[in-house]
């Protein structure tokens, strides 16, 4: 099976709800998709949303580097030699890994449709559900209580919780979500890096002191500051996860070096694919860092994608996966599926994607 022929689209799907970080505030998610065609006729999915503010990557850039960069240098690749294929992906161009990921995701997509395997197998095969906490946007404390009441009544254990920018606010925040929504439900927070590193031990102690039984806390200050992020990591009780300061494999190994951070978030948009985010798991699991599998704001090509690793390899304990109920339509048809917080990985080969519903094609 050979790469003949690369498509690539638009999808715009609206937001149930503003979605709003430390970093940004989006009414949609503007996916792009791309179909892997092989010469056998079979087509793999893949997608990229375009996250400016955390990868780079704009919808034009993502377009441009699969187009006319990366895309026509993988036209005849054998399907089965995937190691060629991602040395090409890797080496093609720096930078531009949300491109990188949306071809990567769909050469997987293909190599499982010709062996005949669900990709979650391929990864390890570990389990087959997976439970997924869903993110509560930054607001004000009254608003985030009623959508974390609203999450809980549709049968979410697990939250994440937007904070950052003003600590005096995120305190209160979080005491009125644990008040309202009890000691069952399990509470992370998510900062995008909205602290300086000593603002965040400051607060995060207040979190410890008023008992407020956080679980992890996501990215508490800037990207680039791993000493900062170890400062916080070596003064808090609470277990500190590296979200966009883990980017690709290099800045893992170098975090994980350091003991800068207690837990890994492994995005594909970061990491430039599935076989980039499955070095990341294994560098974690020789070190004892348990992970998370994360998402952008994206479609449920990428979400099915970042599922399979995350049911197949066992250093994977949590996900947040909640990109595709965060979207008031679905246009993916097949793929992974939802019961309440549960993650239902499919057994059809690849990702068990059939087809996405509307994608405008880009030329
Ligand atoms: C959607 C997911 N739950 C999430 O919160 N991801 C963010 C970044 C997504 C974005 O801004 O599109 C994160 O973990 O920082
Ligand atoms: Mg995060």
């Amino acid at each position: 099976m050979k790469i003949k022929e690369i498509k690539i689209g638009k999808v715009s799907i609206p937001l149930k709800k503003p979605f709003k970080t430390a970093l940004r505030q989006v009414n949609s998610a503007e996916d792009i998709i791309v179909k892997v065609i092989a010469d056998t006729g079979e087509v793999g999915f893949g997608n990229a949303p375009p996250t400016a503010v955390i990868t780079g990557d704009s919808q034009d850039s993502i377009i441009a580097a699969i187009r006319d960069t990366i895309g026509p240098k993988l036209i005849g690749m054998e399907i089965d030699n995937l190691e060629a294929i991602m040395t090409t992906l890797d080496t093609s161009m720096l930078h531009n890994s949300s491109a990188k990921a949306a071809l990567d995701i769909a050469v997987y997509d293909l190599f499982g449709k010709l062996y005949g395997l669900p990709l979650y197998k391929l990864f390890g095969g570990y389990r087959n559900l997976m439970e997924t906490d869903l993110t509560i946007s930054l607001n004000q404390p009254e608003e985030m209580v009623r959508d974390s009441l609203e999450a809980v009544a549709e049968g979410y254990k697990a939250l994440k919780i937007k904070v950052g920018g003003d600590t005096a606010l995120d305190i209160k925040r979080v005491q009125a979500i644990r008040a309202a929504v009890g000691s069952n439900v399990k509470i992370r927070l998510d900062a995008n890096q909205g602290w300086g590193p000593k603002e965040a031990v400051r607060t995060i102690r207040k979190f410890e002191d008023q008992g407020l039984d956080i679980e992890l806390i996501e990215q508490p200050v800037k990207a680039h500051d791993f000493a900062g992020l170890k400062y916080v990591t070596d003064h808090v009780e609470t277990d500190i996860m590296a979200d966009e300061a883990a980017f690709g494999t290099y800045e893992v190994f170098q975090l994980l070096s350091m003991s800068a951070c207690d837990l890994i978030n492994i995005k594909l948009m970061k990491a430039g694919g599935l076989h980039n985010a499955i070095k990341i798991a294994h560098f974690a699991e020789t070190m004892g860092i348990e992970c998370m599998m994360g998402c952008m704001l994206e479609s449920k090509v990428g979400i099915t994608a970042a599922a399979s690793i995350a049911a197949g390899k066992k250093i994977v304990t949590r996900a947040d996966l909640d990109a595709a109920v965060l979207l008031a339509a679905d246009p993916v048809v097949g793929g992974v599926s939802f019961c309440q917080d549960q993650l239902i990985i499919p057994d059809s080969p690849g990702l068990g994607i059939v087809d996405i519903i509307g994608w405008q094609e880009v030329k």
